[in-house]
């Protein structure tokens, strides 16, 4: 019992629609926003699989989400998922998970730049659990992840060597700030000065002037590109201008530079495999069936499976309707 390509054919069949139509105006207010939502799929995936885990805000069953990790510093716009949540709820009452919404959001996040549709199978299902801040700053890679550590990452998933080199490719979009890039700047470690092009050193030194104050609020573009998704990251890293040290280390790594070198001449072939990339990594730990829920609100842990709660629903709308009226039995009497 795994995703399927035609899952909501007969619960929601336009959710797609939906989504798509939803973010295209909200991507438009906010051009940085399809960055922050293909990295929010990767912190949910990689955090006990592609659940909506990441989306649940403390005081919701459970009082330190992973929003709190020191690794989730940067995400940002999660609230997209919630918007475009209601979207659907109001079409299709209770049938269409948030981890699918994320996972259809960070699809039309990668189309909407100018990357490839990427057709994904649905069916996922929400977390009835948050984990904890500590699993997700254990489980989420450093800044400072070399090649090695990366494979390994995506070879969990599933991804092939060539697949791996592409989904870092989503760093064609977007931005990083300079606490995550301090370590190539004065770390002198690995030699990462060296392998930085001179001109680009200088810059992020000028940018990223040393402070810790200025360094959460300072950032740098990923690529020169960061709105379009496209294979300038490859590009880039290939000049000696990689930014964080998995950027640069993939053109120094004998395993990786072959298919840096080739996904900056070849465009087509980078949105190829980054889309069977994507589809595993979309895939990753899900639940399916009838495990986990779907939740009504993508930000709230919902402690009962859905039936229950409609179930008790006109219990609790009369007892709040007899508190209200101080036990006065004007209203009730018509439930
Ligand atoms: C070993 C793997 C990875 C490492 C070490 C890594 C590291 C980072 C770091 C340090 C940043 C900067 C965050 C900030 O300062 O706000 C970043 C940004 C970003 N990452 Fe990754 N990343 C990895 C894999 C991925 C994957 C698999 C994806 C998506 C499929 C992804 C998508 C992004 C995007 C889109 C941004 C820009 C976010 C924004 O503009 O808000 N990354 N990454
Ligand atoms: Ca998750
Ligand atoms: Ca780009």
């Amino acid at each position: 019992f795994g995703l399927s390509y035609h899952f909501y054919e007969k619960t929601c069949p336009q959710v797609e629609d939906i989504v798509r139509d939803g973010l295209r105006p909200l991507f438009l207010t906010d051009p940085t926003s399809p960055a922050a939502l293909l990295r929010l799929m990767f912190h949910d995936c990689q955090v006990q699989g592609c659940d909506a885990s990441v989306l649940v805000d403390p005081g919701s069953g459970s009082d330190a989400t992973e929003m709190k990790a020191n690794k989730n510093f940067g995400i940002r716009r999660r609230e997209l998922i919630s918007i475009v949540k209601s979207m659907v709820e109001a079409q299709c009452p209770q049938q269409v998970s948030c981890a699918d919404i994320l996972i259809l959001a960070a699809r039309e996040a990668v189309a909407a730049s100018g990357g490839p549709w990427i057709n994904v199978p649905l069916g996922r299902r929400d977390s009835s659990q948050a984990p904890s801040y500590r699993l997700a700053d254990a489980l989420l890679p450093p800044a400072t992840t070399g090649v090695v550590d990366m494979l390994n990452i995506f070879s969990k998933k599933g991804m092939t060597l060539a697949e791996s080199v592409a989904i870092l490719g989503a760093h064609t979009l977007g931005i990083s700030h300079c606490s995550n890039i301090q370590n190539r700047l004065y770390g002198h470690k690995n030699g990462e000065l060296r392998a930085m092009e001179p001109s680009f050193a200088a810059f992020l030194r000028l940018t990223c002037r040393d402070g810790s104050l200025a360094s959460n609020l300072s950032f740098v573009l990923n690529d020169p590109t960061p709105f379009a998704f496209d294979n300038q990251y490859y590009v880039n890293a290939m000049r000696g201008r990689g930014l964080v040290r998995i950027d640069a280390e993939m053109v120094s790594d004998p395993r990786t530079v072959g298919l840096m070198q080739h996904f900056a001449m070849n465009e087509g072939d980078f949105f190829r495999v980054f889309s069977s990339a994507f589809v595993k990594l979309s895939g990753y730990g899900v639940l399916t069936g009838k495990q986990g829920v779907v939740r009504k609100n993508c930000y709230e842990i919902s402690t009962r499976p859905f039936f229950r709660r409609r179930e008790l629903f006109p219990v609790t709308v009369a007892k709040c309707l007899i508190r209200h009226n101080n036990g006065r039995k004007i209203l009730t009497s018509s439930i």
